[in-house]
């Protein structure tokens, strides 16, 4: 018998009726031919200047795809300090013994998330694919990460035999017998829009796994607290799933293979011109670059100097925008000397200072916080200090004070990453603070920043022991990266809703926003949100950057007979 034909929930338009007359094999695909994506020969004519502010990733991506998309619309972007590329920074130490590269923000992409091609497709068309380092599914940096917990590194299952092995391990505890139960729970009431990561991994599965597992995670993406941030948000599969099918177990049960649509028309405006470079990424997890992430961003800049259109002012900080309804101009101390009168401003800077440039604050914007870093690279020069090899490891909110005094989220273990492309001691980055220093002082956060190098040993000493007892590092660096992580915390996507709407009614979609704090923290996220305006903005001439915030959702189902 065949199954009752599948469904594409929340799309009621036409093509979804038609769609749904068809087989379910093609039914994703068809959805993205459907939608129309094309990019325009003219740009839409309302465009005749366009601003950018912030010279970060996501400020150089919109440039970038400016310059491709509109490439007779001069395009300024304007960076406050003398550098490009934001928290993406590759940094040469020297040591007795020569030099050493330490990477302080993000450091290793995924060519398989949905933002991930995206990416692919520019380091393409940089023609930056013979620097890329790339890390197979069977390196060690793939699959060994650990979660230290209470005292111990504890290894992560990578496969159903070692789940098993893993299950004697501290981390486990109390959370293989909540897994079945969970298929039986109730599903929440409709009236409960969105929760804490927290309440709702506790409300199906069990208190441990929330906050000695899932907090770690969350530590290593959003430097987060996973009593804070939004499943709604974060995992909207998930949340999706105990919606409609009643339980996630359920749900995987199902094996509706559910994607958004905007992931679908995205990934397909790109698979064909990529399809050879990808063919040659089979098996590979996660990749970086020989001589860093600021590789990617350097390119980018040197493209953008080379493009006709664009202009690149740098120590420029902006104070105040200004819209008189036809032109925004911009209000700035250094009083930077290019014409600033634009038709369409991006703001790529953080929501909520986006917030305070603007005439009146927007307030959604203003409601998402960020959290900061102090990151402590540590290179020695001892090839093996390491007992265990793999990417790092993470710490979750549960770890006691006595071994985590320093509040650290994790450590990188950098030289298992590059290996063969890398000098040959032991390099490390250990993480701190991040939702555990929210609400300090800035003297306080000074304070940490000046002990910063002592901390992160210490931190070594306790958690890893073994050489880092005796060792010094013989080279060090820190930074700490006030704000750098967006919280996307339980009403997040009401938050975006609620700011696409103000900007729509004050800018008529000609001011849009860019960046991490709204539909991803990570680099390929930003970079897809820098194309998708661009494509909207040259097909329309209008759009916030918001657009398709609240999920729409492709589904495919298995077919039984
Ligand atoms: C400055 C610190 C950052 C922390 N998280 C991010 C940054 C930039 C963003 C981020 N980190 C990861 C993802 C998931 C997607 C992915 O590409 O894998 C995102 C969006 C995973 C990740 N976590 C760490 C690393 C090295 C990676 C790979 C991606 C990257 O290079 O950033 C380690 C780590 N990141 C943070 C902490 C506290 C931490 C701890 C070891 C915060």
């Amino acid at each position: 018998m065949l199954h009752p034909p599948p469904t594409l929930s929340a799309l009621r338009s036409s093509t979804a009726r038609r769609l749904l007359r068809r087989t379910p094999t093609t039914l994703i695909r068809r959805v993205s031919l459907e939608a129309d994506n094309s990019i325009p020969d003219e740009p839409h004519e309302s465009i005749q200047s366009i601003g950018i502010i912030g010279g970060g990733i996501s400020g150089l991506a919109s440039a970038w795809y400016l310059s491709k998309f509109a490439p007779d619309v001069p395009v300024t972007l304007i960076e406050k300090s003398g550098r490009l590329g934001g928290w993406i920074r590759s940094k040469k130490v020297g040591h007795e013994r020569g030099t050493v590269r330490f990477d302080m923000g993000p450091r290793t992409l995924r060519p398989w998330s949905s933002a991930g091609l995206g990416t692919l497709d520019m380091i393409r068309q940089l023609d930056l694919q013979d620097e890329m380092v790339l890390v197979p599914k069977t390196a060690p940096a793939a699959k060994e990460r650990y979660i230290y917990y209470p005292d111990r590194l504890n290894r992560l299952p990578s496969s159903i035999p070692t789940f098993f092995t893993s299950l004697r391990l501290p981390i486990m505890k109390g959370i293989f017998t909540s897994l079945i139960p969970e298929y039986f729970k109730p599903k929440r009431p409709a009236t409960l829009t969105d929760e804490s990561v927290g309440s709702f991994i506790t409300r199906r599965f069990s208190r441990p796994l929330a906050e000695n597992v899932v907090s770690a995670a969350l530590h290593g993406i959003y430097a987060g607290d996973v009593d804070k941030l939004s499943m709604k948000s974060l995992f909207p599969k998930i949340w999706r799933d105990e919606e409609k099918h009643g339980s996630i177990g359920k749900g995987l049960i199902a094996r509706e293979k559910a994607k958004p649509i905007d992931d679908v028309v995205f990934n397909d405006a790109l698979r064909i011109p990529n399809r050879k470079f990808m063919w040659g990424l089979r098996g590979v997890v996660m990749y970086c670059f020989k001589q860093g992430m600021e590789t990617l961003t350097k390119a980018i800049e040197r493209d953008l100097r080379s493009s006709e259109n664009v202009t690149i002012v740098t120590e420029a900080e902006v104070d105040k925008i200004k819209w008189d309804g036809e032109y925004f101009s911009l209000d700035s101390p250094s009083h930077f000397a290019t014409p600033h009168k634009f038709t369409h401003l991006i703001s790529t800077l953080p929501a909520p200072y986006t917030s305070r440039l603007l005439p009146s604050p927007v307030s959604p914007l203003s409601l998402i916080p960020l959290t900061t870093v102090l990151v402590v690279n540590l290179y020695y020069h001892s090839p093996s200090l390491l007992p265990i090899t793999g990417f790092g490891y993470l710490l979750p909110k549960t770890v006691p004070a006595s071994q985590n005094p320093h509040q650290a989220l994790g450590v990188i273990f950098d030289s298992d990453v590059y290996r063969k492309f890398d000098e040959p001691g032991t390099k490390l980055t250990v993480m701190l603070g991040g939702h555990h220093w929210d609400g300090l002082s800035e003297a306080e956060l000074r304070e940490k920043e000046e002990k910063a190098v002592e901390m992160a040993v210490e931190t070594l000493r306790i958690q890893v022991g073994g050489g880092f007892v005796t060792e010094e590092p013989a080279a060090v660096n820190k930074g700490l990266m006030r704000g750098c992580i967006p919280q996307y915390t339980v009403g997040h996507e009401e938050r975006c809703i609620q700011a696409r709407g103000e900007l729509e009614e004050r800018f008529g979609g000609r001011l849009a926003v860019v960046g991490s704090s709204y539909k991803g923290v990570g680099v390929s996220d930003c970079i897809r949100m820098a194309r998708e305006l661009a494509v909207k903005w040259a097909r329309e001439g209008e759009g916030t950057g918001l657009e398709d915030v609240e999920k729409r959702w492709a589904v495919r189902q298995r077919v039984v007979w």
